[in-house]
């Protein structure tokens, strides 16, 4: 019998062997075809020796880890390939200097291994079985350890797109071959949501983070799913009702405080987090999302590298929304835990216009700038925004910036979970549906009719917005509309909270409109999927939208698309021309220019008229939207392009 254990030399490199969990190192000649295929996905990292200053808070901290006695290592040799022979190894990796950067010591199916021994059957069968996932799984030729920093994960967490993307995009990269951790905080609200988390167990990892003047202490809770290490920063700062950014008071005046946290601890997780048995390590790809995770690269850049430690990571920065940017006066620079000779990375000066006073210097800190000029790449969510966001109109006076970065600035189009989406097997809608048959669709309208207490008409155009209640959403346009609208014989559904003035003014409309308008007000998921199954148009007049993925969402549901034709409307809604010279088999939705409300009530009287008089165009426009291809296959194949090149150069910082 073949005994497997842990070789001799990896208790000697990683330090987390004297903990619960080990990887199964397998013998060379038991898995001859094994190691060809895994030798394309192996990147496991042993960390480096470093000792960073506690008090100033500079130089990585995790060394004051009292459960983890040499969290960096101290560079270690080369394994011999005699002593390889010795271990079980799958595979290994060398980085182009020849040095050894990564094992791939167990298949990355998910499964998690504790000690373990086996017959020699057991091992064939277990070649056979590992050799399966991996040829499934390895559609990349190199697979990283990938980092996504984000303040919010759906299902976890999730106020809007943001969610959704940070919690789908991780999975799809992980089930392509990737090793993919998704750190966010770990929100508690005292109340039944905190159940979200129930499945995340303590990794009884503390560390301390020295910012704002003091030490603080944060914990780390960790649960493995679909593939993906979903990793919560655990702080009392996280603990509070509200969403994660704010209450019925306001936003939280503490957020830089907590994201400041979060990106802290969002650099040590990789080198003191014994994921599954192993660390990260230190030649990892933090793909850090909006202002939230923005001191991310900085941190890199200033904290670390010059210490030598994660002189092989890289960042690739994700713009979700620049209108967002983690603004805060320029004296909280010092509360960050970076050398003051870093303050010109992140300062940022308001133009004279926006300067309060006559004294005002107009000098801030402004964390999404900190990302634009030390991160190695840059993404945003559509190709037409990373247009945008370099013009003075869409770049929130980032864009000088970021045209000196465009060489490095990327768009990519969001997918969508198309698991969670999709109208033939969707939990929360009453009738399920497809392109293929169509009749629960109109019975998924009949009842959000009835459950919004609307006269219940089938053959009656019903609208629908979903979305946050945010000037960038365009819900001033709607409010100059509906008057005009509700002259025609149509319905309206609104599901959205924010600004307080819009909530009161959906109440208000739907007082004035007993019949034809719903205001909901709230946040609410199984209801935006049965008004998505729902209605049969939505309506998205936004002034601005990096991607938007409602209007996605409502193509898969055969709902047709009225947009203002900006940023990623434009990109994934093709307008109909009904008047097309050749046949009218092109559009899937209606784009409309400019911002007026003219322009708005133009474009969606054609789709009423099409919705009443054409009915086999408009289930041509149903079925086009319902067969595209919304998954994140293609975007993630781009996102791995760019960490490919942002691996190609030298750090940027
Ligand atoms: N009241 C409510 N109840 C239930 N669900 C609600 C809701 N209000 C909003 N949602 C949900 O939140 C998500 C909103 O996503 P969007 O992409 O449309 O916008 P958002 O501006 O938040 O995202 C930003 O990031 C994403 C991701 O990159 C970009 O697509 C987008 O353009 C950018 O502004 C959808 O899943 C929607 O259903």
């Amino acid at each position: 019998m073949d005994s497997l254990q842990l070789s001799p030399i990896l208790l000697h490199l990683h330090p987390s062997h004297s903990h619960h969990h080990s990887f199964v190192l397998l013998r060379h000649s038991h898995f001859p075809s094994l190691l060809r295929t895994a030798s394309k996905n192996a990147n496991f990292r042993f960390s480096r020796s470093f000792s960073g200053d506690p008090f100033t808070g500079v130089g990585p901290t995790s060394s004051h880890n009292e459960n983890n006695p040499f969290p960096y290592q101290e560079e270690q040799p080369q394994l011999q390939d005699q002593e390889q022979e010795k271990g079980l190894l799958l595979a290994r990796e060398t980085d182009d200097f020849g040095s050894l950067v990564g094992f791939r010591l167990i298949p990355g199916s998910g499964t998690r291994t504790e000690e373990v021994s086996a017959t020699a059957s057991q091992i064939e069968q277990a070649e056979v079985k590992v050799e399966q996932e991996l040829e499934e799984k390895a559609e990349t030729n190199v697979s990283h350890n990938i980092v996504f920093v984000t303040s919010e994960a759906a299902p976890y967490s999730k106020t809007g797109g943001l969610g959704d993307v940070c919690g789908s995009l991780p999975i799809a990269l992980a089930s392509r071959g990737h090793r993919v951790m998704v750190i966010s905080p770990r929100y508690m609200h005292g109340t039944s949501e905190d159940a979200r988390y129930s499945g995340a167990v303590d990794m009884d990892r503390g560390i301390k983070i020295y910012c704002f003047g003091a030490e603080q202490e944060v914990g780390f809770y960790h649960e493995y799913r679909k593939g993906v290490d979903w990793v919560f920063v655990d702080h009392p700062s996280f603990h509070r009702s509200g969403s994660p950014y704010g209450d019925m008071f306001g936003t939280f005046g503490d957020n830089q405080f907590r994201y400041t946290l979060l990106c802290h601890a969002a650099c040590e997780a990789p080198l003191v987090l014994p994921l599954g048995g192993f660390t990260y390590g230190e030649r990892c790809l933090f793909l850090v999302n909006d202002w939230h995770a923005s001191l991310v690269p900085v941190l890199l850049a200033a904290k670390y590298r010059p210490h030598g430690v994660y002189k092989d990571a890289r960042s690739v920065l994700v713009i979700h929304n620049i209108a967002h940017q983690g603004v805060e006066p320029i004296a909280t620079f010092g509360n960050l835990g970076l050398p003051l000779e870093w303050r010109g990375a992140l300062e940022w000066v308001f133009p004279t216009w926006a300067r309060m006073h006559a004294l005002d210097t107009g000098e801030a800190v402004n964390f999404l700038k900190g990302a634009i000029v030390t991160s190695d790449r840059i993404v945003t969510v559509s190709k037409g925004y990373s247009w945008e966001i370099t013009t003075s109109e869409g770049g929130y006076g980032l864009h000088e910036l970021l045209k000196n970065r465009k060489s490095i600035l990327s768009g990519i189009t969001n997918g969508i979970d198309v698991t969670e989406w999709d109208p033939s097997s969707d939990q929360y809608i009453p009738f399920k549906y497809s392109a293929d048959d169509l009749s629960g669709k109109v019975q998924c309208k009949i009842e959000l009719q009835k459950e919004l207490g609307l006269p219940e008409r089938p053959d009656c155009p019903l609208i629908g917005f979903i979305g946050r209640l945010d000037y960038q959403k365009g819900i001033e346009l709607i409010r100059m509309g509906i008057p005009e609208l509700m002259e025609d014989d149509v319905q309206f559904v609104m599901l959205g909270s924010g600004n307080p003035v819009y909530e009161d003014w959906m109440r208000a409309t739907e007082a004035a409109y007993r019949d034809k308008f719903r205001g909901w007000v709230g946040f609410n998921v199984p209801i935006s999927h049965r008004i998505t199954a729902g209605c049969d148009i939505l309506l998205m007049p936004s002034t601005f939208e990096p991607c938007g993925l409602n209007q996605l969402y409502a193509m898969r549901y055969g709902t047709i698309p009225v947009v203002h034709q900006t940023g990623g409307l434009r990109d994934t809604v093709q307008n109909f021309n009904p008047f097309a010279e050749v046949k009218n088999d092109e559009g899937t939705g209606w784009t409309f220019s400019p911002l007026t409300k003219e322009s708005m009530l133009e474009a969606l009287r054609y789709a009423i008229q099409t919705y009443r008089e054409y009915k086999s165009s408009w289930e041509g426009l149903m079925r086009r939207g319902m067969t595209r291809d919304y998954t994140w296959v293609n975007a993630a194949t781009q996102y791995e392009q760019i960490i490919e090149w942002a691996f190609m150069d030298p750090p940027y910082c």
